[in-house]
């Protein structure tokens, strides 16, 4: 039985107007560690008040292990752990505040359950008398996560954890949850940040309500269908502009300070784009072949699957 599963799960807001969910389905393994993994606007957030039963779904099934979410959603309320996308602790309580209240809501104390958090707890003892608000976004992570687990769950729902915090605080925070994996906890985890693809064992990539691809991040990556190429020039934008307009070439992004293109002719290879590069007269022009990354399969897929596109001019964070 999978620890979590969704079947054709959809969810409009604005009476039907807006499509938040479109025709969801996928499951998730005991044990695993599961990332939703998609930009702002895609439908994360919903998919998650769905599956911890505080939003309805309009149609689908969807459960927490035997679980029914509209039918049994007291149970499930006790036996998942949620850390919404806003800050959900109490600003004006301490440390210890907020801890003793999740603890008291579910009827059970720190002491009871101390083993699972200790580690993340220790990293924020020291500020145990200070208000919440007066964290820092790491430090509030880390707060937030010890809540949601003080019950000790079966299932861990994070929405967008790392969202805003800084890159140090968000490698910690993976590391906490590959040991909180450890422990045998069930994790499913949203992200915008595709770099963090890679630290889950299966991703769900979704954009504009609808899921394109559910697999491991390796399998998603070895399924790209074409080279890969990054290249750049002085003037990127005017590259980018000649590229987007040659019809040789099938699909040219701007990423980090690089265009990252593919050929529609698959035996074609950098020689070829130098030689195009060098009509355009573009000037310090270089080209590498490069392994995609996930943001290049979530390009590729977009326009495959015809979702509404976000800005596609995609930065790694
Ligand atoms: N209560 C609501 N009323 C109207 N539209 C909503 C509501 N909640 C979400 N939406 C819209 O539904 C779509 C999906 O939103 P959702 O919050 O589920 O996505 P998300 O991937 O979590 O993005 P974000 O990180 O920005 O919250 C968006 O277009 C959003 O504007």
């Amino acid at each position: 039985m999978p620890a979590v599963l969704l079947k054709n799960i959809s969810k409009t807001y604005d009476k039907g107007q807006v499509k938040a969910v479109n025709n969801v389905s996928f499951d998730v393994e005991q044990g695993e560690l599961f990332g939703l993994i998609g930009p702002d606007g895609a439908g994360k957030t919903s998919i998650f008040r769905i599956l911890t039963t505080v939003l309805l779904a309009d149609s689908g099934e969807a459960k927490v292990g035997e679980l029914d979410v509209v039918k049994d959603y007291r149970a499930i309320r006790n036996k998942v752990g949620y850390m919404p996308g806003r800050f959900s602790l109490y600003q004006d309580l301490t440390v210890a505040e907020n801890l003793q209240f999740f603890a008291t809501i579910f009827k059970t104390s720190i002491e009871a359950n101390y083993a699972l958090i200790k580690d993340i707890y220790e990293q924020i003892k020291p500020f145990n008398n200070r208000p919440a608000g007066k964290l820092s976004g790491g430090m509030k992570q880390k707060l937030a996560l010890c809540c949601a687990l003080i019950h000790k769950p079966e299932v861990l729902f994070l929405d967008e954890p790392t969202t805003g915090v800084d890159a140090v605080s968000r490698k910690e925070f993976w590391e906490m949850l590959r040991r909180l994996k450890q422990q045998g906890i069930t994790i499913m985890v949203s992200t915008p940040y595709m770099d963090e693809a890679s630290l889950c064992d299966r991703i769900a990539l979704i954009q504009s309500g609808h899921i394109m691809s559910v697999d491991r991040p390796q399998t998603i990556i070895d399924r790209f269908p074409a080279p890969l190429y990054a290249a750049k020039s002085k003037d990127i934008y005017r590259l980018l502009k000649n590229f987007r307009s040659d019809t040789a070439v099938d699909s040219c992004y701007a990423f980090g300070e690089y265009l990252h293109m593919t050929l529609k002719d698959a035996h074609h290879t950098e020689a070829f784009i130098i030689e195009r590069a060098a009509q355009y007269n573009a000037e310090d022009f270089e080209v590498k072949r490069i392994t995609p990354a996930i943001e290049d399969c979530f390009i590729y897929l977009m326009r495959e699957t015809d979702v509404a596109k976000p800005n596609l001019n995609v930065q790694a964070p």
